[in-house]
């Protein structure tokens, strides 16, 4: 449904410029909704403003439902953008306009009868669960609220792609869990392919059937949720993993931890877990072979695709050759261990 070829995307500025794109290539295929992941500044905006040409490609195709957008003389192209709908971070409602008149702003474009367009806002507000806020301004409006007015506008007009620009980075984690569960829900409801850009990867997680990374402008590493997850294989899919994983050593720990074993011979260790590394119950096998006792002080475990993968924090006790024969034991079986001090 989306599909991206070579695209290229240069910023000319007075005495530089600045490669926001290189030679991004990339597939959605109908119903699917794939998440593109990146830090600040990687070209994630300026990729998903490509899709509907309100950024040009310096180079490169962009073909929606089998049409080039890229070849289209306006007046096509136009109507080509009617089947493409998108949300932003920050909604971008008519702040002048009531609820059910920023819902009924795109039919009003497209020339559609009065009653036609009453009935259709009131189905599309009972869709986003705002079937009671018709008659509201914008400003009266939480963020989730708001960002479901921006919804149901841009499903006025029946897209078949829906792009979504960081349409959760402005709201709390329960609000954005409710969006992502509302865009689940429309696009198995109506088969919308989703494109969604994002630098959080629980976002990507909660609703995305693949993800792409993209860093300085290349997109690096793209799978399945369960591939990417069980199997990363660059270092800024690691990292994004990671920083998804919560588990903190409690002030309590943190306070009493030195750098330096002096004289404290318990290690705080860090243990990563992938799709390579042996199943978490390597820690009593340590534990029998070499007289260690493991202590569980946070521990975030994940299972997708047959996989467990997560991070743990425990603290070890035993002497010193032991619990050093234990940690060279754990990255025997690909976990990869970290020292984070001693209490
Ligand atoms: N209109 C523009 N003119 C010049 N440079 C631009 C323009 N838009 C983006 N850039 C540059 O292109 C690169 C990619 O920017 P982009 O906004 O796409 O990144 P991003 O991944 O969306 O970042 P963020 O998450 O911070 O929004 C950056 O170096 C940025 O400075």
């Amino acid at each position: 449904m989306i599909e991206l070829r070579n695209i290229t995307k240069t910023f000319y500025k007075k005495n530089s410029q600045v490669s926001a794109l290189s030679n991004v290539s990339l597939i959605v295929p109908k119903g699917k909704i794939l998440g593109v992941i990146g830090a600040s500044g990687a070209g994630k905006s300026t990729l998903i403003r490509c899709v509907n040409l309100l950024e040009r490609p310096t180079s490169g195709e962009v073909i929606i439902g089998g049409l080039n957008l890229t070849q289209l003389a306006p007046s096509a192209l136009a109507k080509a953008r009617r089947e493409i709908g998108m949300i932003f971070q920050h909604f971008n409602l008519l702040s002048s306009r009531t609820v059910a008149g920023n819902v009924a702003f795109p039919l009003e474009l497209s020339n559609r009868p009065g009653d036609e367009i009453k009935k259709r806002v009131a189905e599309l507000l009972e869709l986003v669960g705002l079937g009671d806020k018709a008659n509201e301004y914008p400003a009266n409006l939480s963020g989730g609220q708001k960002q479901r007015v921006a919804i149901a506008r841009t499903l006025a007009n029946n897209p078949r792609v829906l792009l979504c620009d960081e349409a959760t980075s402005a709201l709390d984690p329960a609000t954005t869990l409710s969006i992502l569960n509302l865009l689940k829900d429309i696009n198995k409801r109506f088969q919308i392919t989703i494109l969604l850009i994002t630098h959080e990867m629980n976002v990507v997680k909660a609703i995305c059937d693949e993800v792409a990374i993209i860093s300085e402008g290349k997109l690096i590493e793209r799978g399945s949720i369960s591939e990417v997850f069980a199997y990363p294989e660059t270092t800024i899919a690691k990292q994004f993993i990671a920083s998804s994983l919560h588990a903190t050593l409690p002030a309590e720990y943190e306070q009493r931890l030195s750098a330096t074993p002096a004289g404290k011979n318990h290690p705080v260790i860090k243990l990563e877990f992938n799709g390579h590394s042996a199943e978490a119950s390597i820690l009593s096998e340590a534990s029998r072979m070499f007289q260690v006792d493991n202590n569980i002080i946070s521990a975030q475990m994940d299972y997708t695709g047959g996989v467990k993968y997560g991070v743990m924090l425990i603290e070890v006790t035993g002497s010193k050759k032991d619990t050093q024969n234990s940690l060279e034991y754990y990255r025997s079986k690909h976990i990869e261990v970290e020292v984070l001090g001693y209490v």
